[in-house]
């Protein structure tokens, strides 16, 4: 298509336009490939339906081949049960490598016994869920389960959250409702989907789900990203956690106030004039500009033009006051009424070139020239509404300890000198949504919103990222999953209503996952002691799998590393080409690192393990990881629940 000759530069620019569309397209086809057919449903009248990634038809008369899994038709493939079959004789599941069929496996769900035509067999889910983990997640589009499959395809298009335990597909949901909402919801497919993830080796992780699910266009990100603010510097908890308080937020817009024009009286000097507005004067024209426009720089102009009209208006009004004075002056030194002799329109006319009203015509002109370009004006919206940096913003606040005092009455002094910093630190992790906010209260909203946003791991975000996030979502359509039990230490909310009322108040729908597909009967309940510590009110989560009992190694301090090494190697000798992972306290990463264990194992700090699983993992001196930082014991709780299949905690041998 490129090559084909373009007589004009219109010609050209579509040409571009539909080679970029078909380049899309085959992107879509080939990240479809893999797996491109995986369901057909039966029917009891005896026609069928191939259900697949993506749909297609045939090119002559635009039947259809295989029905894309979010289509209304696919539904019964889903949905079906024996109890309520829908209609169906037979669902299908079939896998494939490449474009070889490699298994059948059918469910009879009318009752009728099986035919020679059928391939009765292991349920698809258990061979997908007993499968070796790559390190990468994948599509679980041809195993969705019915309680999944219901907020996948749910028609709400406000926010949805889902929460459930380690392991209950909440990844698996949200990526599956972010492929459904741009098939089924056009206008928030057109203005883009977001999904938010907590780390980039989380997003690494489920990184290949939505493109083999044959959809590229998705944003994948960090808040850190979002904002476009790159730091490695992360505060410590308790820092982070003040910064992400909502009450920064006030802060910084209390602090923004103190540029657009703080209450009090002004003058403003035109040519040789001095022309005095009163506090009402300026503070109606600040509270225009702040209305008409979003963002502080985006309201300067706005602002110059209604400081111009107060001008002009006070000229006139000093001008009037003028002639007044003039008219009684003179009344007394002749003691006659002039007004009574000239009148009004011909005492205008004396002093005027044209034949107007003097006062009014000049103003026009002089409120034009002041519009235009005026030192006098400039000086003043200089000092009044003064062009800002957002990052000087979030400075003016954190460097400035009389500030931090006056704009934050509620924290302690300790509290506040714990988020004071020097005028040339490196931005931190928390500084982030403290330097978005900044720049969303100066330079108005961020230019790239989404029609839909989908949160991973939403437990960890703070107040301040929250509004981030809600920022780019002008629609408030989100999917939110994530599981409390699981926060780290910097998250600021305690449940969803607190997460989430700042924004959509109760306005959003609860949904809870109750079947674990990772972790095994055995290693829940060898975590539900800690959990029911961390997590009271939880709810304890069941698993469709049993398996090997958690094992524990007890090591003398010493030993602990070479403990470690040993356990990964018998490991990786007896389970060859399984995914083994180690979790340590992050400050353990270089030494294990030092070990040369990278290519028996993943090294893990347990700060990033949320979200992530293996085959095997080794937790490395679990008492370490629940000390090593504020609500250490969620931390150590996401480690022991990242294995499908066996759990080895190495434990230090107390003195
Ligand atoms: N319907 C399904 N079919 C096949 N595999 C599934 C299904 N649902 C979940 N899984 C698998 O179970 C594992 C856990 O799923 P997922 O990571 O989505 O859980 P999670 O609730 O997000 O866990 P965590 O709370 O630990 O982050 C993954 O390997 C996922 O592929």
């Amino acid at each position: 298509m490129l090559k084909a000759p373009a007589e004009s530069a219109g010609e050209a620019y579509e040409r571009e336009i539909a080679a970029e569309r078909l380049a899309k397209e085959i992107g879509r086809l080939e990240g479809a490939e893999k797996g491109l057919v995986f369901g057909r449903i039966d029917w009891t009248d005896g026609t069928a339906l191939r259900i697949g990634r993506i749909g297609l038809h045939t090119e002559e008369d635009d039947l259809p081949l295989l029905v894309d899994w979010r289509a209304n038709a696919a539904r019964p493939f889903y949905e079906a049960t024996p109890v309520h079959p829908m209609d169906l004789r037979r669902r299908r599941h079939l896998r494939l490598e490449e474009r070889t069929v490699i298994s059948v496996s059918d469910e009879l769900l009318d009752g009728t016994t099986p035919t020679d035509e059928d391939v009765v067999g292991d349920g698809p889910l258990t061979e997908a869920l007993s499968a070796r983990r790559t390190g990468r997640m994948h599509a679980a589009v041809a195993t969705l389960q019915a309680e999944q499959d219901e907020i996948v395809r749910s028609a709400h298009r406000g926010v949805t959250v889902v929460q459930g335990g380690p392991g209950t597909g909440k990844t698996v949901v949200a990526l599956h409702r972010a492929a459904y909402v741009l098939y089924a919801f056009p206008r928030a497919a057109e203005e883009g989907v977001l999904v938010v993830g907590p780390n980039a080796r989380f997003l690494d992780y489920i990184s290949q789900v939505l493109p083999s699910l044959g959809e590229n266009d998705v944003v994948l990100a960090t808040c850190r990203e979002l904002a476009g603010v790159s730091t490695d510097t992360v505060d410590p908890f308790d820092t982070a956690r003040l910064k992400g308080s909502s009450d920064l937020a006030d802060a910084l817009a209390g602090l923004l106030r103190v540029h657009q024009a703080p209450a009090g009286d002004f003058t403003v000097r035109v040519g040789q004039e001095l022309v005095h507005l009163s506090g009402e004067e300026v503070a109606a024209a600040r509270d225009a500009a702040v209305a008409a426009a979003p963002g502080h720089n985006p309201a300067r102009q706005v602002f110059r033009e209604l400081l111009v009209d107060a001008v002009t208006d006070a000229m006139q009004r000093d001008m009037g006051d003028l002639l007044e004075q003039i008219d009684a002056d003179a009344a007394r030194m002749t003691g006659m009424d002039l007004d009574r002799f000239t009148g009004a329109a011909q005492r205008r006319a004396e002093g005027a070139a044209d034949s107007g009203p003097v006062h009014e015509l000049d103003l026009d002109a002089i409120r034009a020239d002041l519009l235009d370009d005026d030192a006098g004006v400039d000086r003043a919206v200089e000092v009044l509404w003064p062009r800002l940096v957002p990052g000087d913003l979030v400075k003016a606040l954190l460097t400035n300890a009389g500030a931090l005092a006056e704009r934050l009455p509620r924290l302690t002094a300790q509290e506040r000198s714990l988020l004071l910093r020097g005028p040339d630190d490196p931005w931190t992790d928390a500084d982030v949504p403290l330097l978005d906010e900044a720049a969303s209260l100066v330079d108005g909203p961020p230019e790239r919103t989404y029609g839909h946003v989908v949160v991973d791991e939403a437990q960890e975000l703070t107040a301040m990222q929250w509004r981030m996030i809600v920022r780019r979502c002008p629609a408030r359509a989100m999917t939110l999953v994530g599981d409390f039990a699981q926060a780290g230490p910097v998250a600021t909310a305690r449940d969803w209503k607190e997460a989430l009322s700042p924004h959509v108040g109760p306005r959003f729908k609860l949904h809870n996952l109750t079947v674990s597909y990772r972790t095994t009967q055995e290693i829940l309940e060898s975590v539900r002691d800690l959990l029911t510590r961390i997590a009271p009110d939880q709810k304890p989560t069941r698993s469709l799998r049993s398996g090997e009992s958690p094992r524990t190694v007890t090591t003398p301090p010493d030993g602990l590393v070479t403990a470690v090494v040993q356990e990964l190697r018998a490991q990786s000798t007896a389970h060859p080409g399984e995914l083994l992972g180690v979790i340590c306290a992050d400050t353990r990463v270089s030494e294990l690192t030092a070990q040369g264990i990278a290519h028996h194992a993943r090294i893990v700090p347990a700060s990033e393990a949320r979200g992530l699983e293996f085959d095997g993992v080794v937790v490395m001196n679990p008492e370490e990881i629940s000390t090593a930082r504020p609500g250490g014991e969620r931390d150590l709780y996401v480690a022991l629940t990242r294995a499908t299949k066996r759990l080895c905690t190495i434990t230090v041998q107390p003195a």
